[in-house]
């Protein structure tokens, strides 16, 4: 079911917290939204959801509008950062509510709340427990089984993750995008974390002040930003050197170790470059040998070195000003060792009206 959002506007206290929004959401999508706080994601989700009222502007769901629709009898579930599930439920009540209403019953019941317990990867040890009595991720995939219990057509999330540490995050969003992929589920994704919006979108909205920014597909967005706060929002930049473009830290290499002390930007070793632009978008020109060689360089100095667990981040000064380097693996430099850095200059991102 297609989700069209037309012309949405909200204001609060003759404040715009939404202006004109519009977009189309195809069935079975992953979309998520960005934006800085307060640009009016959870505006936009609560209306969709039926818990808020547009003051302009239209919600449909294949053409048919929801707007008058209360929001119990949207085909939509929402999904939050604090779970909310029923406290005095244990798990299997708790997913049980939903296909109670449907009309299940007795040995069909249980069969349907744990085959939705087991897809969310919670066994039969479980069902009797209260939400009191689970961990914070175990409690977020009850909260997903309740909300596919319901069998909705479009699942809203309002940063459901969040609250989770990093691996517990990282394994929760690979079962959303499986589970809700499986059903084809469309889904509206309210995020802060790029890396969760890169990994589970196939369409990103990006909004600011209120205002859609930006929409595309993430990893286009990621390539391309439209504008220096989509680009920020999408992933740390760093100045490019000597110019007045942005670089993305991955995109700026790294040649230090064996090289002289006299090194000079002439003889900067650029065949030593550390890093190969692993990370970057697949459909962008590479440097891999000599005829396509990274067009510009720089020399500087190495000052500081930090481990980021899966890659190591270099900050280099170059005429007085900082650069990020993010490379692989063990950069093995110091502060104030000399460095190289080597970058593509079709990679160097241009914002109109913006000075680093
Ligand atoms: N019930 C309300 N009453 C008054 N102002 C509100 C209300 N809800 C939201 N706002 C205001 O509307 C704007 C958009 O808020 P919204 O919660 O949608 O932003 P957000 O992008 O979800 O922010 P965050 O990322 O911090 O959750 C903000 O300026 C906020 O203060």
């Amino acid at each position: 079911m297609t989700l069209s959002l037309r012309a949405l506007t909200k204001s609060y206290a003759g404040r715009l917290a939404l202006a004109e929004v519009d977009a189309e959401l195809p069935a079975g999508g992953y979309t998520c939204l960005m934006g800085a706080s307060g640009s009016g994601k959870t505006t936009l989700l609560r209306i969709v959801a039926g818990l808020e009222r547009q003051d302009r502007g239209s919600v449909l769901l294949d053409g048919r509008p929801l707007d008058d629709l209360p929001a119990e009898r949207r085909p939509v579930h929402t999904l939050f950062q604090d779970y909310a599930l029923f406290p005095h439920l244990d798990a299997a009540d708790n997913v049980a509510f939903a296909p109670r209403l449907l009309g299940l019953r007795g040995r069909e019941l249980t069969a349907r709340v744990r085959a939705l317990l087991a897809d969310v990867g919670l066994d039969m040890s479980f069902e009797t427990r209260k939400p009191a009595a689970m961990s914070g991720g175990e409690q977020q995939r009850l909260a997903l089984a309740r909300a596919l219990a319901g069998e909705p057509r479009w699942l809203l999330l309002d940063e459901p993750l969040a609250a989770l540490d990093r691996p517990l995050r990282a394994g929760l969003r690979r079962l959303l995008r499986d589970v809700t992929r499986r059903r084809g589920l469309g889904c509206l994704h309210v995020t802060h974390d790029p890396e969760e919006a890169l990994a589970l979108a196939d369409r990103l909205l990006v909004f600011g002040g209120g205002r859609l920014l930006a929409a595309g597909a993430p990893a286009a967005l990621y390539a391309a930003p439209p504008s220096l706060p989509v680009a920020r929002l999408l992933g740390e930049i760093t100045p490019e050197p000597g110019g007045d473009g942005w670089l993305r830290p991955e995109h700026l290499r790294l040649a230090v170790g064996g090289a002289s002390k006299d090194m000079s930007p002439s003889t900067c070793p650029e065949d030593h470059a550390l890093n190969d632009m692993p990370h970057g978008p697949a459909d962008l020109p590479r440097g891999s040998g000599a005829s396509d060689r990274p067009a510009a360089r720089a020399l500087g100095t190495v000052r500081a070195v930090a481990c980021l667990g899966d890659r190591w981040e270099v900050e280099v000064d170059i005429g007085g000003r900082v650069h990020l380097s993010r490379v692989p693996g063990d950069p093995r430099c110091g502060p104030g060792e000399p460095a190289c850095v080597t970058w593509d200059r079709a990679r160097v991102l241009r914002f109109a009206g913006h000075e680093p």
